[in-house]
């Protein structure tokens, strides 16, 4: 199988600290593949190289066969690969249907003249993403929430409002930051099926997450990072086994739960 992305030997330091050395794997199509590792482990940094918000001190990012290393996050996007952050992004004075149309226009080149003198093809394109943002909405059970206004949503129900959002850029790659981050166990498990269903669909997940019974449930593989290296990778069973990342994790909630999630 052609992997979708490859990354290849990154890595960045921060002054004299390696926060991320030599990194490598692939994520397959329609696959669910996590990256785990204890605090400071440097995933979020590797994300952030993947994602062009850092440019990477050494190494590539071969996506769908081109060279996109430290390629800016909007170019990414109009190559397919679309992401979430840690931190919402969504704008909580505007409604759900709103914040769902931005998505749309993130991916636009800003014909600002058509859109200034309410040109035909101005108006085609605010209607064309009016009808895909209450299709997304519908894709993440957000449908009926259309007219609230954002910041009266549950947790869950952003954290979905968000997937929904990076999915208007129909990505053939979504990366999600701690998606789960902040939920209760109900909203975990909606997200969970979120996720699988938007892999079904055949978009491939990176996934970022520190709630290991979630990454132990729904991904098809994981790379384990410490202290900035990669220490293992594989399936979930394999991974929860593996004496390396025991030891990473030992003293810590996620290593207790990693060490009987297949048990
Ligand atoms: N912009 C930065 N400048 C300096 N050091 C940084 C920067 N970003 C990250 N680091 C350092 O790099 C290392 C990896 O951090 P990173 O946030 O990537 O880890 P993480 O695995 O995502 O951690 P967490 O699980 O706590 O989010 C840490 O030692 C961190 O302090």
């Amino acid at each position: 199988m052609t992997a979708l992305l490859s990354v290849e030997g990154l890595g960045i330091s921060f002054g004299g600290l390696k926060a991320v050395n030599d990194v490598s794997f692939t994520v397959q199509p329609r696959e669910i593949t996590s990256v785990i590792g204890p605090n400071g482990a440097g995933k979020t940094t590797l994300f952030n190289m993947i994602s062009g918000v850092y440019q990477p001190g050494s190494g590539r990012v071969v996506l769908g066969g081109e060279d996109v290393t430290g390629m800016a996050p909007h170019l990414l996007a109009r190559r397919g690969m679309s992401r979430t952050f840690q931190n919402l992004q969504i704008f909580q004075s505007m409604t759900v249907l709103e914040n769902a149309i931005a998505g749309y226009h993130l991916q636009e080149r800003g014909p600002v003249l058509a859109d200034l003198f309410n040109l035909p093809s101005s108006r085609r394109r605010a209607a064309a993403a009016q009808a895909g943002a209450r299709e997304l909405l519908a894709r993440v059970g957000l449908d009926r929430a259309a007219e609230r206004e954002a910041g009266n949503l549950s947790y869950g129900a952003l954290k979905r409002l968000e997937i929904a959002r990076a999915l208007a850029l129909s990505p053939k790659i979504l990366l999600l930051d701690e998606p789960a981050a902040g939920c209760n166990a109900v909203e975990t498990e909606e997200i969970d099926h979120l996720i699988a269903e938007v892999a079904k669909s055949g978009v491939a997940i990176l996934l970022v997450e520190h709630d290991m019974k979630m990454v132990m449930r729904i991904s098809n593989h994981i790379v384990v990072l410490d202290h900035g290296e990669k220490i293992a990778e594989g399936d979930p069973a394999s991974v929860s086994r593996n004496p390396a990342v025991i030891a990473a994790y030992l003293g810590t909630d996620a290593g207790t739960e990693a060490a009987h999630a297949d048990g």
